[in-house]
């Protein structure tokens, strides 16, 4: 029976269009809770699954190997074993791994038959036209970059996958050292898997690593490419809220989606009224876009209270959202209260703690910290405080400084980053900060680590603010349409990937 549980013979195609091998490429390690956090790494978007097992207890290689077979057959996960065709028979195993030293693949295809996958690891050019010519169904190919998981003779880095991209037409799956932050380096080398052990499996959140890892490969996605939904206000005047956010997501190449929270009677002179949506109706529109669209981040904007925060904490715990953008909207630029006062407390007790990244500006970082914020090194302390109630990543954003350049300061739980542009003096500024939190919400869907996610973020919204439009009589809009235009001008390569 195949790895989905059906009596269905896999049949694999060779060509790489329609090849199952894509995506995430799981191998064990030897640690405890094995099957739990290979669990996790599955829940998280691994598709693939390699039993790597060097031990000499043919028992216990055995047991474990069963158990992982059940778990990836139940989840419709494919299970491969490493080097040994005799466990990978008695497993019934979907393939198997082989390294140049591990066997013929013509034998293990003898052995196997056509409906099994057979993968050879390869470290050169000739290896891979090997291994192509020999029937394999996929070709290994690396290290990419150093790693502690394996002694390695062979570092080919990205460089070496696209010298051998173009006359391999089977999947490549990269291995070696992968990591999100250098995943992207291999992903656009042409890779059409990432096999990776320790920046899941040593991960102490296994799902987050896996769901990180997993939206690299929208770097390729047609467009729009990577799904966003914004829960967030209306706008009427539309340079603010939800308006905002879809118009930033859209322009910057990803799919919108929208939850409102409130309706807000406004324009760019301020906000004159405010109708709360019950909160029952905001779970209702996230059930039926989260039940349905595969959204790859989530980014929250004015959710005006206690409840609503609650209802969101509540479904994005439901539906296992992990790349979540928060932006702490507290006050309209004009001042009137976006929040009721009871919500702070619960968005610091209930939405934090599921929050990918924050993004307060000065005063929302000090009424969330209770800190008064006048320099970086305030902003830096309101970072750890907001990273200790839960955020797992933090930007505290400048503007609201008097002196200087716009100066962002991003904390990730060990390091600082800063990002600077020069400050723009324009009354023009009306909703900067969704706009802010909605592209990084889309550059994380696209695929981008966090700090490239920020900076590619920050550029786009300090030239929307530079060209923002003059309209109404009070605080215009920032300009997200023309901000577009030159961000892709500027960043051509990103767009024809
Ligand atoms: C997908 C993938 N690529 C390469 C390897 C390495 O396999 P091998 O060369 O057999 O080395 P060991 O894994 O046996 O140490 C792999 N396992 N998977
Ligand atoms: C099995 C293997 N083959 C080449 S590198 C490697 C180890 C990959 O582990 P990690 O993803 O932790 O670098
Ligand atoms: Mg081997």
């Amino acid at each position: 029976m195949g790895s989905n549980g059906h009596n269905l013979r896999l049949v694999v195609n060779r060509d790489k269009q329609d090849s199952p091998i894509r995506g995430l490429y799981l191998i064990t390690d030897h640690g405890d809770r094995l099957a739990e956090r290979v669990e996790a790494a599955i829940d998280g978007g691994v598709r693939i699954v390699q039993y790597r097992n060097k031990g000499k207890d043919r028992a216990q290689r055995y047991a474990v190997g069963e158990e992982l077979r059940d778990l990836c057959r139940q989840r419709g996960v494919i299970f491969i074993v490493n080097d040994d065709l005799d466990l990978a028979q008695q497993l019934k195993a979907d393939g198997i791994h082989l390294g140049q030293e591990d066997g013929d693949p013509r034998i293990a295809r003898r052995e196997l038959g056509p409906g099994k996958i057979i993968g050879v690891s390869t470290h050169t050019m000739e290896e891979a036209l090997a291994a192509q010519a020999a029937g394999a169904d996929y070709i290994g190919f690396g290290a990419m970059f150093p790693t502690n998981s394996k002694e390695i003779e062979h570092l080919v880095g990205p460089e070496g996958l696209a010298a051998i991209r173009s006359r391999i037409m089977i999947p490549i799956v990269a291995i070696g050292g992968i990591t999100r932050d250098n995943g992207p380096r291999v992903v656009d080398a042409g890779a059409d898997a990432l096999a990776v052990i320790s920046a899941v499996l040593a991960h102490p959140d296994p799902f987050l690593a896996a769901t990180e890892l997993g939206l690299l490969f929208n770097r390729r996605a047609a467009y729009p490419r990577g799904a966003v939904l914004t829960v967030a206000g209306s706008d009427s005047g539309g340079g603010a809220g939800i308006q905002a956010d879809l118009k930033t997501v859209t322009l910057l190449g990803s799919y919108g989606s929208s939850v409102i929270t409130a309706l807000t009677a406004q324009n760019t002179r301020g906000v004159s009224g405010i109708h709360g949506v019950p909160p029952s109706f905001v779970a209702e529109q996230l059930d039926a876009v989260l039940s349905d669209i595969p959204v790859d981040a989530v980014k929250t904007g004015m959710l005006f209270s206690a409840e609503i925060i609650a209802t969101v904490a509540e479904k994005l715990a439901e539906y296992r959202k992990r790349i979540v953008v928060v932006d702490p909207v507290m006050v309209a630029k004009g001042g009137a209260p976006l929040i009721d006062r009871g919500a702070v407390n619960v968005l610091k007790d209930r939405l934090m703690p599921r929050t990918y990244l924050l993004t307060p500006n000065i005063p929302e970082a000090e009424r969330l910290t209770g800190l008064t914020i006048v320099d970086e090194e305030g902003m830096q302390e309101a970072a750890r405080r907001l990273f200790r109630l839960g955020a797992r990543n933090v930007l505290v954003k400048g503007g609201h400084l008097v002196a200087g350049d716009a100066v962002d300061i991003l904390f990730d739980g060990s390091a600082f980053h800063r990002f600077t542009a020069p400050r723009i003096l324009s009354k023009n500024t009306h909703g900067t900060g969704c706009t802010y939190a909605s592209a990084i919400a889309t550059y994380l869907a696209q695929g981008e680590p966090l700090r490239e996610a920020v900076g590619r973020a920050k550029e786009f919204v300090t030239v929307a603010i530079r060209l923002g439009q003059p309209l109404g009589r009070g605080h215009g809009p920032v300009n997200h349409l023309l901000a577009a235009d030159e961000v892709r001008d500027r960043n051509p390569e990103t767009e024809n990937q």
